[in-house]
C-alpha cells in the first residue's frame, strides 16, 4: 500500500499542497485530477522522491520515500515515473531504448521481453526506428514501455496519452491498463482526461487549492458530483436553481413542464446533438437526437441518474 501522511509542499512561498493524506491499495489504478496548476505533477514528483517535503511522510509498504536530501539517486528501485517530458536516448532504436534497463545476461529473454513491451504499447513496426525519428506520441509510448520494462511495483504516469492521437489512444489505454492490472502494478495517473479514469480507476481524487476536495470511486464521484469542478471533469453540465448539478444527458425535451426554455444553438456531436438553450436567463445544455431550430420554445424534464 502507498501511504501519504499529512504532506505539505511549497516550491517558493506559496503552498502547492497542504496537509494531503491518502492511501492507494497495492495493484490499484488511482487517478489524480484537478485544474491545470492544481499540483498533480508536483504530487507525482513528490511520490517519486524528487523534492524534499516541507512536512509529512510517504511510505510504500514499509519503505519511507525520501527526497534528495537523503538520496543520491532520485526514484526508488521499485517505482518508475513517466513525466510529461520523455527521457529517451535519441540516437538508439525504439527496441534499444525499451531494453535500456534490462540485463544483457540472457539475450533471448531480453528480446522476448522487448517484443512483449512493443506489443503492449503497439509499437512493433517501429522496433528498429531511432527515437529521434519518432513523433511526440510515439516517444510517449516508448517512455511508457521503458518504464514498465523491469516491472516496477508502482508506476507514476503524468498525462500518459496527452501526445497520442485518438485513433491509437483508445486501444493503447485498454492494452496498457489491462497489462498493469494483470501484473498487479500499482498505477497512479495524473490526468485531465475522463476516459483515463472512468473505465479503469479503482479510485480517484480531486485536487483544488492545495487540498483534496473529493475522493472515491469514479462511479461515486460521477453520480454525485459535489461541485461544478468535479462535474465539469466528467461531462457538459448545468447548475439549475432548486435542482443542483445536472449533466446534459439528464435533461430531456418533453411536451409539457415548468422548465421552459428557448433554443439558442445545436452542436453536432455524432450520435446526438448538444443543444444550448436559454432557461430564464441562464444557459442550459442538453442532449437531443435531432438538431433544434434556434428560437424554438421547448419544455424540459429532468431524468434521474
Ligand atoms: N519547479 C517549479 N518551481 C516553482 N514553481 C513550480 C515548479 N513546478 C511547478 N510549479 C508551480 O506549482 C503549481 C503546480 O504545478 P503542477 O505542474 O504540479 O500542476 P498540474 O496540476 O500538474 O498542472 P498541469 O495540469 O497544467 O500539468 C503551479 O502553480 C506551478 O506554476
Amino acid at each position: 500500500m502507498l501511504q501519504v501522511n499529512n504532506l505539505t509542499f511549497q516550491y517558493k512561498k506559496k503552498p502547492i499542497l497542504k496537509n494531503i493524506s491518502f492511501t492507494v491499495n497495492t495493484g490499484d489504478h488511482f487517478s489524480i485530477i484537478g485544474e491545470s496548476g492544481s499540483g498533480k505533477s508536483t504530487l507525482l514528483k513528490l511520490l517519486y522522491g524528487t523534492y524534499n517535503l516541507n512536512e509529512g511522510q510517504i511510505f510504500w509498504k514499509d519503505n519511507e520515500i525520501l527526497g534528495p536530501k537523503h538520496n543520491l539517486i532520485i526514484g526508488p528501485e521499485y517505482m518508475k515515473y513517466v513525466a510529461q517530458e520523455f527521457d529517451l536516448m535519441p540516437f538508439i532504436t525504439v527496441s534499444e531504448n525499451i531494453g535500456a534497463y534490462l540485463s544483457n545476461f540472457y539475450p533471448e529473454e531480453k528480446q522476448a521481453r522487448i517484443q512483449e513491451l512493443l506489443n503492449v504499447v503497439e509499437l512493433q513496426p517501429y522496433a528498429h526506428t531511432k527515437a529521434k525519428e519518432l513523433s511526440g506520441g510515439q516517444k510517449q509510448r516508448v517512455a511508457i514501455a521503458k518504464a514498465i520494462a523491469k516491472q516496477p511495483e508502482v508506476l507514476l504516469l503524468d498525462e500518459p496519452f496527452s501526445h497520442i492521437d485518438n485513433f491509437k489512444k483508445q486501444s493503447l489505454r485498454r492494452s496498457l491498463f489491462k497489462y498493469l492490472k494483470e501484473k498487479q502494478i500499482t498505477c497512479i495517473v495524473a490526468t485531465h482526461d475522463k476516459d483515463d479514469v472512468l473505465s479503469f480507476s479503482d479510485e480517484m481524487m480531486v485536487l483544488h487549492e492545495a487540498k483534496i476536495i473529493a475522493k472515491g470511486t469514479p462511479q461515486q464521484l460521477y453520480k454525485n458530483p459535489e461541485n461544478k469542478l468535479i462535474a465539469s471533469f466528467f461531462d457538459e453540465f448545468n447548475e439549475i436553481e432548486n435542482y443542483g448539478i445536472l449533466y446534459a444527458n439528464q435533461l430531456k425535451v418533453v411536451k409539457k413542464s415548468d422548465l421552459k426554455a428557448i433554443v439558442n444553438q445545436s452542436y453536432f456531436k455524432g450520435y446526438y446533438y448538444l443543444i444550448e438553450a436559454d432557461l430564464q436567463g441562464e444557459k442550459v445544455y442538453f442532449e437531443n437526437d435531432k438538431a433544434l431550430k434556434s428560437g424554438l420554445s421547448i419544455c424540459l424534464s429532468i431524468l434521474k441518474m
